[in-house]
């Protein structure tokens, strides 16, 4: 069943259109240009979802080879761009580091027009894993990474890059699932963010930095990162029931639960909650896993709340060794594929957004002069 939608924060307002994705129409269903995200994240890799979402249709074998090999050629950054990210502190946010890798890379190698809009989005795809690795590796390792890797898909040169190693065909597989899983969700807060900046007729880096902005709260993709803080808190699902009863008790709001739009589940959830157990065999975890199925538990029983895309990708990217840090960075990297194709959507039928505020200020009044003033 779809969920009621009204009240504040524009809930249910139609504020535009879209042929990229269908977000809980049947209460639970996610299909990407009709394509179900189940079957996509089964049958797919990440990059040939790219392709669906920014260019209109899955790639024949050719054009995915070649669309990998040009995202292959797309990883260097300039040294203008090193430059600045070496300068950036150790304990910033990546997510800041992003936001200032897009907009410095927009000032290196401007779109000068809408028909490079194409080209400065496949840019972005292929580079900000090397942004966000190259500065983390400079910062915490002391080394300057080789970008450049021969890496077959993104997820995989991202992985190469943060561990210094190829990754396992597992790890390479769960990052394929998990970018297909957070590429694209209709009218969400970032993607939002990216349409009305798009709707100036502003630049492609100005739209994806400004989107970066807004999937960094906690209430959207800093949810990743706020419910790791939480479970690796938590010694076993005992501990967890106890503390999440706690939580609840306080009226504290409790990351990587709930939804906007989905009514009793998000079907993200239950394909990532499967790499999670996958991965967590693979390391021998016996409390992480447990502790956050408990967490699951206790939400929806106590409160019919349930786990979003967020909740299970905690453990599974802390089980691929992934800093904390860095969970939503990956949002970033896969996101960029929506955000661009809205970006792009908006500009081919546009009008600038513009809506209206309810006033509830004073009435018109006259200045005091300074000294009546108190
Ligand atoms: C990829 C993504 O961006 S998914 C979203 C990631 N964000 C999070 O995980 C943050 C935690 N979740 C939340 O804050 C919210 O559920 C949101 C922001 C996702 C959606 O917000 P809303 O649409 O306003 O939530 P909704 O209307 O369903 O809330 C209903 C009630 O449940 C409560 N509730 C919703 N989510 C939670 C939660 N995670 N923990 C505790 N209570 C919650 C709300 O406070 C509200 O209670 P109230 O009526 O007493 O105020
Ligand atoms: O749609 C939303 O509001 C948030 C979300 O799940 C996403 O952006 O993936």
């Amino acid at each position: 069943m779809a969920k009621q939608l009204s009240g504040a924060g524009l809930r249910g307002q139609v504020a535009g259109k879209t042929a990229l994705s269908t977000v809980g129409i049947t209460g639970s269903g996610l299909t990407y240009r009709g394509y179900d995200v189940k079957e996509l994240a089964e049958k797919c890799q990440f990059e040939e979802v790219a392709y669906l979402i920014l260019k209109g249709k899955l790639p024949t074998e050719q054009e995915l080879a070649d669309y990998k090999a040009r995202l292959r050629s797309l990883r260097g950054l300039p040294q203008a761009l090193k430059d600045v990210l070496e300068r950036i502190p150790k304990d910033a946010h990546p997510m800041d580091v992003l936001r200032t890798g897009c907009s410095m890379l927009g000032n290196l190698e401007t779109e000068e027009n809408f028909d490079q809009q194409q080209d400065v989005t496949d840019r972005m795809l292929a580079c900000f894993p090397s942004i966000i690795c190259y500065w983390y590796r400079f910062t915490h390792d002391g080394v300057k990474i080789d970008v450049e890797t021969d890496d077959d898909s993104i997820g995989s040169h991202f992985l190469h890059m943060l561990h210094g190693e190829k990754p396992s065909e597992l790890h390479a597989q769960v990052m394929h699932v998990s970018l297909i899983l957070y590429a694209e969700h209709e009218f969400n807060a970032s993607t939002f963010t990216a349409r009305v900046c798009a709707s100036t007729l502003s630049d492609m880096h100005s739209c994806v930095t400004g989107a970066i902005g807004s999937l960094r709260g906690p209430l959207h993709g800093g949810a990743n990162e706020a419910a790791m803080e939480m479970i690796e808190g938590f010694t076993s699902p005992e501990h967890a029931e106890e503390e999440m009863l706690g939580k609840l008790a306080r009226k504290e709001k409790i990351m990587g639960f709930g939804h906007a739009i989905y009514s009793d589940s998000d079907p993200r959830n239950e394909i990532i909650k499967m790499w999670s157990e996958k991965l967590s065999k693979d390391v021998g975890d016996d409390v992480l896993y447990p502790v956050s199925v408990r967490c699951e538990e206790v939400m929806w029983r106590e409160k019919k709340l349930f786990c979003n895309a967020d909740f299970f990708h905690a453990s599974a990217y802390n089980f691929m060794g992934i800093p904390t840090k860095l969970f939503t960075p990956i949002f970033v990297m896969s996101r960029l594929t929506g955000w661009a194709a809205h970006v792009m959507e908006q500009r081919a039928d546009n009008r600038i957004i513009r809506p209206s505020a309810e006033y509830t200020g004073e009435e018109l009044r006259s200045v005091p002069a300074l000294k009546d003033r108190n």
